[in-house]
């Protein structure tokens, strides 16, 4: 369901990226430096083994590279799900069959995780060597990663380098791409050796977009996935943004435990009951899990209590734009933020509360929807 308040947030966001690109020029994120990239990156596909196109698992249809549509020849052309961890693991199963039932490779990964890195390191060999021994060449394999701005292209390239190169002689001589939070760091084509027998090396590949972008929906998600700016948007709209989006999913159900928990410490403070099991409990839960810190559990337990007592009508634009507010309110106190409503203020709780979601702390959101097979559809 995306309610009307959802939608005049999308269309907020989608206005201010074609504004600052009315005022900056004609397409103020495609920077001449990106249209080089882009001529570059298109020059090298017919002369590279295999194109990698990374996208973010939590839009894989919105991060596509849509710039070289039929330069990838399927038979060279790998998607990679990367960033799974941050998406719904139960949409990713219906994203790996929508590519599946389109013929395209398709993987998932966490560009992060070691086991992930690997089973794409063999399904890369296992390709490689395929190639080399049906074309009977002995040469080296080059694969391009590609793709938009900050889906973890350099990430990835560093965890197969890392990885690949581990037991190998040149240990000790590890290369790094640059891995940024923030979009389009990466500015040249780097090369990185990923494995011997047979030799591969990865182009890492700065991250570029369409000189040109109309869709408020492809604007906004984009932007909270981190693939524009922040400051193209504004932090604040792009903050209600995800919580429209919270406040739609049912993420904040798991959270109830904190709020529990926050109210036996509350008992045990008021009333000098103490509850030895519960400390014991809790010290345990912060000590092994580096997600628990305290912010982090103060911030679940503020949104969960938000939600759960909120009473309105979610389908009503009134009340769900106060909630959002109501939201942004509390907020302030779990992110320890001076409670006067400045502007400055609330910036410093939206760009933790972006932080949070980015780092996968507040939960799995797929933005993206599958698209109904032709079949279905009335014609
Ligand atoms: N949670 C999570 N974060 C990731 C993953 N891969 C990359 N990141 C993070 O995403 C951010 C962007 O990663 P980069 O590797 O710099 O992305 P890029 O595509 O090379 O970015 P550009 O230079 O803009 O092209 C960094 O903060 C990474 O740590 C992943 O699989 N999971």
């Amino acid at each position: 369901m995306v309610s009307t308040v959802t939608r005049t947030i999308i269309q907020k966001l989608g206005n201010a990226v074609k504004k600052v690109a009315r005022s900056k020029g004609s397409s103020w994120w495609y920077t001449p430096h990106m249209a080089a990239a882009t001529r570059a990156i298109a020059e090298r596909i017919p002369l590279v083994d295999f194109i990698l196109e990374v996208r973010d698992a939590r839009i894989p249809l919105s991060s596509e590279c849509t710039q070289f549509g039929g330069l990838l020849p399927s038979s060279r052309h790998i998607v990679v799900l990367n960033k799974v961890d941050l998406a719904k693991q139960s949409e990713i199963k219906e994203w790996m069959k929508f590519f599946d039932q389109k013929s395209t490779a398709c993987l998932q990964v966490n560009a992060h995780n070691k086991e992930n890195v690997k089973q794409l390191l063999n399904l890369l060999q296992a390709r490689a060597r395929e190639l080399i021994k049906t074309t009977h060449s002995g040469k080296t394999i080059t694969i391009m990663l590609i793709g938009i701005p900050n889906v973890g292209k350099s990430a990835l390239a560093n965890s197969l380098h890392q990885i690949g190169r581990i037991s190998a002689a040149e240990k000790g001589k590890l290369k790094h791409a640059i891995v940024s939070s923030q979009p389009t760091e990466t500015k040249n084509i780097s090369s990185l050796k990923i494995a011997s027998h047979p030799n591969i090396f990865v182009l890492d590949t700065p991250g570029i977009l369409p000189p040109e972008m109309f869709d408020d929906e492809l604007c906004s998600k984009l932007a909270l996935t981190g693939a524009l700016m922040d400051s193209i948007v504004g932090e604040l709209e792009l903050a209600r943004y995800f919580l429209a989006i919270f406040n739609l999913s049912k993420e904040y159900s798991k959270w109830e435990k904190f709020s529990a928990i926050e109210e036996d410490w509350c008992s045990t403070l008021l009333h000098g009951d103490e509850k030895p099991h519960l400390k014991k409990r809790q010290k345990m839960q912060f000590a092994t899990d580096h997600t628990q810190d305290l912010i982090v559990n103060d911030v679940r337990r503020t949104l969960f209590e938000a939600v759960s007592s909120f009473c309105g009508n979610l389908e009503d634009d009134k009340d769900f734009s106060e909630l959002i507010e109501v939201e942004f309110s509390m907020l302030r106190r779990a992110f320890r933020v001076a409670p006067e409503p400045n502007e400055d203020g609330c910036r410093r709780v939206a760009t933790k509360l972006l932080d949070l979601y980015r780092t996968g702390r507040l939960g799995h959101y797929s933005l993206d929807t599958i698209p109904i097979p032709n079949k279905f559809l009335r014609t």
